[in-house]
Parts: C-alpha cells; structure tokens; sequence
C-alpha cells in the first residue's frame, strides 16, 4: 500500500522526521512542481567494474558539470545531467554475464546466491522475485526460503547456518525487515562474514570503518552510489560531502565510503540544526532519509553532483498502480541546480541489485581463488 505521504515539496503536512529536519520558522516555499519534466538522458560510462576502463567522453566530470551548472543558474531552462542508473545497472549486469560465463567455462563453478524472506509483505515478495530474475539473467544460480511471519529466529538461524555450509552458495541475502518479534542483530550475525553480501555483518561493517582494513563486502546500496559516483567521472577525493540520513544499511556505511575516497564527510540527521545550510556547502549529496521531497532546491549548491537514495510512494490516482514513487529529493527543483542527480525511479534502485550480483560473483570468485 501507498503511504500518503504527499510528493508536493511545499505541502503543510510535515512527516515528523522532516520537520525535524526543517528550520524552525521556514522561509518561504515554492511548490516542487509534482510532475517531473522531460529528462535530458545520457549514454553512461562504458563498463567499469571489471576491470575500470578510461572515462568516456560523454559522460561528465565534476569540473564539467560544475560549470555546466553555474550556467544553468544564469539561465532558466538549463538542467542537471541525469545520473542513469537504470542504464549503468544494465551495463554492470552485463559485464557479471560474460564473468560468470568465464568462470564456468573456467573452472566449473555457478556462482550462488540464497535468499531468505520470512513473511509475506508485498513489497518484499517483489524485491525478492526481483533478484532472482537478475540472478537468472546474468547465470547466478539462485536458492530461495520462504518461512511463515511466526517463524522464531531459531527457524531462520537453522536456513542460514544450512546455507554456510553450503558450497554451491556463496551469498545469503536475509530479506529486511525481518518480522517485529526477531531481533535483526541476531539473525544477521548469523550470515557468515564470508557470505554475506548484503554486507550487514558488524565484522564487515567495522572493516569499512577501519583505515588499512578492507571488508568483504561493501552494503549493496551505497557501493551502487559510488558506482555512479565513478562512472559519471564525479570527484570525490578532497570534496565536500553530505549524506542525509544514518542507517546501517545506506546512510551510515555510505559516508564511510566517501570517506575512504577521501571526501570531507558531513552526516546530517534529524537533529541537525540547519540542514540546509550544511547541505548547501556539499559537491556531492547522498540523501537516504525515506522523506518524499525533503531536500529542496535552495538546499543544494551550483554544480553539486545529486545522489537520491530515497524510494518513496505517493498516492497517484492517475497511476496504474495509485501511486507513484518520488526520491528524497525535490527532483524538478534540484535538477535545475545541481551538476548531475540520480532519478527515482531508475537512479539507485536497480544498483542496488547489480551490485548484490556483483557482490556475489566477487564471493564465488573469492572462495574459489578465481581471478
Ligand atoms: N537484505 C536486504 N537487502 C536489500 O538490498 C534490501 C532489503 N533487504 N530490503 C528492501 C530494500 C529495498 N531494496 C531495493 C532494491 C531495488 C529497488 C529498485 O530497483 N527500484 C526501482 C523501482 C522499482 C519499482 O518501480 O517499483 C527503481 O528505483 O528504479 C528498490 C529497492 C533492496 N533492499
């Protein structure tokens, strides 16, 4: 179901997360229009991941699209260059085809990916099945657990301890969330660090943490903002960086990212006093608050690379589906300011799952020593 969360960025109804996030007495607003316009699509970067090949002409780098913003605040009709992620995702796929293809001819071995989904919430069914269509289509085998929501962790536990020592499996995905009654921590403790390709395991988020210390794997979501990040030519080394929110799963492991690409990072967070002004010092701004529209266009500054984490529903009476999805950021009011922003949909989202594939073939190869 839609929340009701409305998708016009000047609307009264605060959610209480954004109204922490706003100033106390809040300038005057201008409504971000609710349609998005058309926009300008761009031929990404030619496949980096394995291994990174040069930047291709196209495809801006932050100097350009520095300047190619400072001109679009001199005039009216210039817009950001969009980020495609849905286009970069069909390339990463597709460089995971021709490895995996490579090491099976190689040496036998499909890589595996277990996924388990405790419950039956629609929305997680759908990511589910999801997966394992791009696992299919990029010759990933797939294995998948479907447990009632009354499950108890011992239930879930007995899956993934299975799934350890399982040789054909070299990733375990734990759908979240998990139901109320379980206790995240002890189920995705129980992920061997060297399966984990969520990258939700303390042990490889500690490793992010740490300087001269690598984990095994990166969390899917912000490895895919970096991706685009890379792919895009953004420079990061010696920026400015914001990241809106502070989850374990996106926001938090995101600006360790950024910091280890050595950006000067800023987390902003719902008890942040003037998150605007932070906001507005940042070339590059990693917003995952799961606030439709939070961040307005006079939050982001000239030329600023835009990466929109948030997935968020509003109603839509005009969509098939009654609603419609809109990131956490004000797309048609930012893209008039910033250098270069993701859409939503298409922007992170499906990043998200090319890199779940990427982080799973990287585990067969790992524990199979095939370079
Ligand atoms: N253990 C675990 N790992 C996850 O990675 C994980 C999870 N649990 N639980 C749920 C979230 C959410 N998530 C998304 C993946 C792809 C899209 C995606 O492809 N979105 C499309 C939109 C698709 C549509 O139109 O509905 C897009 O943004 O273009 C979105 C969200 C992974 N998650």
């Amino acid at each position: 179901m839609a929340s009701s969360i409305l998708s016009d960025c000047s609307s009264a109804r605060l959610l209480p997360l954004r109204r922490a996030l706003l100033p106390q007495r809040a300038p005057r607003i201008r409504p971000c229009p609710a349609l998005a316009s058309p926009r300008r699509l761009l031929i990404a970067a030619r496949p980096q991941l394995f291994p990174r090949p040069p930047r291709m002409d196209s495809v801006p780098t932050a100097a350009a699209a520095a300047s190619s913003a400072e001109s679009a605040t001199a005039s009216a009709d210039a817009s950001a260059k969009v980020i495609d992620g849905k286009l970069v995702a069909k390339q990463v796929r597709e460089e995971i085809a021709v490895e995996v293809t490579k090491m099976k001819d190689a040496i036998g071995i499909v890589p595996g990916l277990a996924v388990i989904l405790v419950g039956s919430r629609k929305d997680s069914q759908t990511y589910v099945r999801n997966k394992k269509k791009a696992c299919e289509a990029v010759g990933i085998k797939s294995y998948e657990v479907n447990l009632p929501e009354d499950s108890s962790e011992e239930e879930v536990i007995k899956h993934i301890s299975g799934f350890n020592s399982d040789p054909s499996v070299h990733g375990i995905l734990v759908q979240l969330p998990l139901p109320r009654h379980m206790n995240d921590e002890n189920i995705l403790n129980a992920v061997s660090i060297e399966k984990d390709v969520d990258g939700f395991h303390p042990l490889n988020i500690g490793r992010l943490a740490m300087q001269g210390r690598d984990p095994f794997f990166v969390p899917c979501t912000p490895k895919g903002c970096m991706e685009l990040l890379h792919r895009y030519g953004v420079e990061i080394k010696g920026k400015r960086a914001v990241v809106i929110g502070r989850s374990n799963i996106v926001g938090m492991p995101a600006a360790l990212l950024l910091q280890k690409a050595n950006a000067t990072v800023s987390i902003v967070h719902s008890q942040t006093k003037n998150p605007e002004q932070i906001t507005r010092q940042a070339d590059i701004v990693i917003a995952a608050v799961g606030v439709a529209n939070l961040v307005r266009g006079n939050w982001i500054k000239p030329g600023a690379a835009i990466i929109d984490v948030g997935i968020n529903p509003v109603d839509d009476p005009e969509s098939p589906r009654g609603y419609r999805l809109v990131g956490d950021v004000c797309y048609e009011e930012a893209s008039k300011v910033a250098g270069a922003i993701t859409p939503v949909p298409g922007g992170v989202g499906p990043m998200t799952i090319a890199m779940l594939l990427s982080n799973t073939l990287e585990s067969a190869k790992r524990i199979h020593k095939f370079k």
